[in-house]
């Protein structure tokens, strides 16, 4: 479990990029923050891994003050999947994912064994294992990214971004596989993401962010889109889109269901 406990950042130039933010993340669930950018949701990530030190409040794991941890050995111990992989682009694929094993003391061959697993795990085929990254495709590299995470097996995987830097259509094949391989290993996983569909795709739980890092709601991805707190959140979530106004009608005996423009999207089962 992950706690947020009255978080604030003040950065050196005064600037507020977090004030009095409160959440719980549950082990093995999935949560979400999403908002506009600068709402400080890479911010509140980057505490749990002590990238960034808040200013006010403290973070926890598992009840624990992530400050009376070494910086180094939480680093280690985390997953950090990043926009582009974040992938090191002078070591072979298999070399980024047996990298942080063999730094934790795993024998190498037993680091580079584990990595072709998880490589195949994550859905890459063997044959790119000795490729440099450049040498792969966008949504390849992410998933190398998502590989190297995992390959310490941590508890907890922090996300940032991860698929924003591919095409839809692969994006929407690495939510599919994120959520194939969640059902698998139940990491306690924050994401933070701008796109409100990836959130209520992978999420079980939602934060909506405002500027300043307040929390504009939380909850289910269906409380959110069912009841949004504010106009704030109903602008944000999309809530009057128009692929999101379902209306059943009765057509020639069935009920269709169309969008807010009126087209058909599906039939209700009966
Ligand atoms: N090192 C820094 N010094 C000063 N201000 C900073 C620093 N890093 C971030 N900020 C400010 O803190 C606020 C939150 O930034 P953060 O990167 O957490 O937002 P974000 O929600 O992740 O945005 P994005 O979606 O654009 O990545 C922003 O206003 C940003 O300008």
């Amino acid at each position: 479990m992950i706690e947020f406990r009255e978080i604030g950042k003040r950065y050196p130039d005064d600037s507020v990029a977090v004030a009095g933010f409160n959440l719980v993340v549950p082990s093995h669930r999935t949560v979400a923050l999403v908002g506009s950018s600068g709402s400080g949701k890479t911010t509140l990530l980057r505490m749990v891994n002590r990238m960034i030190d808040p200013t006010e409040g403290a973070v926890l794991i598992d009840g624990r003050d992530v400050r009376q941890l070494d910086p180094v050995q939480l680093r280690r111990s985390i997953g950090y999947v990043l926009q582009a992989g974040g992938l090191l682009p002078h070591r072979t694929v298999l070399d980024n994912v047996a990298t942080v094993p063999v730094l934790q003391g795993v024998r190498r061959r037993d680091a580079c064994r584990d990595a072709y697993e998880l490589l195949e795990r994550v859905g890459l085929s063997a044959s790119l294992a000795l490729r440099y990254p450049s040498q792969l495709s966008g949504g390849q590299q992410q998933r190398v990214g998502v590989a190297r995470a995992l390959a310490a097996n941590p508890n907890i995987l922090l996300m940032d971004e991860p698929f924003g830097a591919v095409d839809p259509i692969v994006r929407r094949e690495l939510q599919d596989e994120m959520l194939r391989l969640q059902a698998e290993l139940g990491k306690t996983i924050v994401l933070v993401t701008h796109d409100i569909d990836e959130a209520f795709r992978l999420a079980d739980e939602v934060v909506v962010l405002r500027q300043g890092g307040g929390i504009a709601q939380v909850g289910t991805p269906t409380e959110i889109l069912a009841a949004p707190a504010d106009d704030f959140v109903r602008e944000f979530v999309g809530a009057d889109r128009a692929d999101r106004t379902l209306v059943a009608r009765d057509v020639a005996g069935r009920r269709v269901v169309v969008d807010g423009e009126g087209r058909p999207v599906g039939v209700l089962a009966l």
